[in-house]
């Protein structure tokens, strides 16, 4: 779903041990000198509050800024929430029902955070742009052209150093970077410093010309058409894979979309894929060229024994996957993107595709529900982006999803489900793997049954959620059913997935026989994860550690998202959305029994310095103030409300 814009059901979570299927609700076990009341616990923090900035705090911030003033008065919370994004309780019977449904896992009556787009006090891009040489648009140009009044206008700066300043040597906000101070010359002009970085290029970006040729439908999916002709007169043989000049300049890395054959041809200028008749090329062929036409396989996985960061919508951000990646996360994969908005070539769907040059194994996750649209888009995307692997969410629990026979509801139409798994896996040069939950009802597990159809259709590699739709989170994911179908799905891999908090789940899980472990919560809770798997310890990481984090992930946010106050806002609600997670972790050392297990409340304590209890908070306003720390001051009437309530325990 498109990036900042996507519903996904991230239900609240239940208690329990992993491997048991009727869970018990636990109370993770703190040691009684570090338990406190929850009106001592927010006194606490009321109080640190209204004091001025103490050194831990002074550290932290960039911008200096004075963290005293209560949030409280500045933020509102929607109606029907209690401040830390709860919903209230209901008083009375009649309100029950009503209650419950707001409890479950998400927030849907966000309040719509409001484009600022056109924004009058924005500055024209043309004088932002350097290579723009004027405004496209004149006098009909809705932005402001006078720099000096821009300036006048525009908010005190969030710090005296700018992350892409400093990186790269060059910041591309210029003038609206919210860290500008640190890149103006005297006369107002956006310095270069010596020694300039290449900022590195986007990966899987959006042409603007295909999103021409798709926004106007003018693009022909041969290959698909071919194969969903195929599929319509019966099942068809395995993928077979021409090899093209354009396949092997591929393989070597350039860049897709530059490619002579992608490029929309005016005699041809509604083809994309590989031509059926003579090749075409860009100019003479050489013997290397000829060595790579040769018919070649499709690419393999081996991702076996690995560990897999799991899609996450809205939090599986792309400055989160790197965070997830310094910490030992072996495979990645984008969030969620839905099949039409990217043939509709949607800006903020296609922003869901992109990889940083550290993702090293990386994969494209995508929802639909129908044969043409999910093999069009799969030629659509082995075409323009570089992916080594795409995923079809077969697991997606999500009303709106699953009522148009997307996600789940696709275990029950097989028909169709193996219709789309043909199809793509047909024109795909990089395998298709599926990701399945045990089935839609609570009792009827499906994915036994499906796996050997999965195999034969073409799957390279199946994920598996031990839990069903009915359950979402309710219930701990079933890895004795997961050890069951390992075997039905061999000799193709099968991940297991659910509920891993600690390297001894991570160890109990691979006991069963799965080829590798995906994570999801796990990597929210404590990003670390991956180390302590990787190297068999708890690691008691202390919250300044943990901050140094959060720091490093708005510079990567900045770094993506832009450091004008666009970026900056953005960057700050991807974090908060985040910390509605990170605050279920409870440090390794106030622990009296170790793990900590996914299913386990935390109970109210004061942490071992003001940092670490700030993060316990399951406050909303006391998040922000941890943004605030890295970002600066919010904007006036600033309106947050987690979209998953991960805080919420049922
Ligand atoms: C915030 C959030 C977003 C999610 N988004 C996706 C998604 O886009 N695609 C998907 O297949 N699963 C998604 N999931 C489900 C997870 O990938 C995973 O299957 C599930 O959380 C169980 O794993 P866990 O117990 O380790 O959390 C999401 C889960 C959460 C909590």
């Amino acid at each position: 779903m498109a990036e900042g814009a996507a519903e996904v059901s991230a239900e609240s979570d239940d208690a329990g041990d992993l491997g048991t299927v009727e869970p018990e609700r636990g109370v993770a076990p703190i040691k009684p000198q570090y338990l406190t009341t929850k009106e001592q616990f927010h006194e606490f923090l009321e109080a640190k509050g209204q004091e001025k900035p103490s050194q831990e705090s002074e550290a932290v911030d960039p911008a200096g800024n004075d963290l005293a003033e209560p949030e409280a008065k500045r933020i509102r919370l929607e109606d029907g929430q209690t401040e830390d994004g709860q919903a209230e309780e209901a008083a009375k019977p009649g309100e029950q029902l009503q209650a419950q449904k707001r409890a479950r896992g998400q927030n849907k009556c966000r309040p719509h955070v409001k484009p600022t787009h056109y924004d009058k006090n924005k500055l024209c891009p043309s004088l932002v742009q350097e290579s723009a040489a004027r405004c496209f648009y004149g006098d009909r140009c809705r932005f402001l052209h006078d720099v000096g009044h821009y300036l006048e206008t525009k908010p005190a700066d969030l710090g005296p150093s700018c992350v892409l300043f400093e990186t790269f040597g060059r910041c591309p906000y210029g003038v609206t970077c919210r860290f500008a101070g640190a890149h103006l010359g005297p006369e107002g002009q956006n310095l270069v410093r010596e020694g300039l970085i290449q900022a590195p290029p986007i990966r899987n970006g959006l042409d603007k010309a295909l999103q021409q040729q798709l926004r106007k439908r003018k693009i022909h999916f041969k290959r698909a058409e071919q194969a969903l002709r195929q599929l319509s007169r019966g099942p068809m043989p395995g993928p077979t894979h021409e090899a093209t000049v354009l396949e092997g300049r591929e393989a070597e890395g350039a860049p897709r979309q530059d490619n002579c054959d992608i490029q929309l041809d005016p005699q041809e200028p509604d083809t994309i894929g590989p031509p059926s008749g003579p090749l075409r090329t860009c100019g003479p062929l050489t013997d290397e060229d000829v060595v790579r036409l040769r018919p070649r396989e499709k690419r393999r996985l081996d991702i076996s024994g690995k560990l897999y960061l799991a899609p996450l919508t809205t939090c599986g951000n792309l400055p989160f996957r790197r965070i997830c990646k310094r910490f030992g996360a072996d495979v990645t994969c984008g969030e969620m993107a839905v099949c039409t908005n990217l043939l509709q070539g949607q800006t903020s769907e296609w922003a869901l595709l992109r990889r940083h040059p550290c993702e090293d194994i990386f994969g494209v996750q995508l929802e639909g529900a129908f044969p043409d649209t999910m093999t069009k888009c799969a030629e659509l995307l082995n075409r323009t982006i570089e992916v080594d692997f795409v995923d079809i969410n077969v697991g997606c629990p999500i009303d709106l999803v699953f009522k148009k026979g997307g996600g789940c509801a696709l275990m029950n139409r097989l028909a169709k489900f193996q219709q789309i798994v043909r199809g793509m896996n047909q024109v795909l040069d990089v395998p298709l793997t599926v990701k399945l939950r045990t089935g839609v009802q609570e009792r009827v597990n499906l994915a036994h049954r499906l796996l050997p159809d999965l195999r034969d259709w073409g799957a390279a590699l199946v994920t598996l959620h031990g839990r069903s739709r009915e359950q979402r989170y309710t219930k701990l994911a079933d890895w004795q059913y997961i050890e069951q179908c390992v075997a039905a799905a061999h000799p193709m891999p099968l991940f297991g997935n659910g509920d891993v908090l600690s390297y001894e789940d991570a160890n109990r899980a691979r006991q069963t026989g799965v080829a590798g472990v995906m994570i999801a919560r796990g990597a929210l809770l404590k990003p670390w994860l991956f180390t302590e798997i990787k190297e068999q310890r708890h690691w008691d990481i202390s919250s300044s550690e943990r901050l140094d984090i959060l720091r490093d992930f708005t510079h990567y946010g900045l770094e993506h998202w832009g450091s004008d106050t666009q970026g900056v806002e953005k960057t700050r609600r991807f974090l908060l959305e985040w910390l509605s997670f990170l605050c279920r972790y409870v440090p390794v050392g106030l622990l009296e029994r170790l793990p900590q297990r996914i299913n386990e409340r935390p109970p109210y304590y004061l942490g071992r310095d003001y940092l670490e209890t700030l993060m316990a908070s399951q406050k909303a306003a006391d998040w922000i103030r941890i943004s605030e720390m890295l970002l600066g001051p919010v904007p006036p009437n600033f309106v947050f409300l987690p979209k998953h309530k991960a805080n919420a325990y049922k």
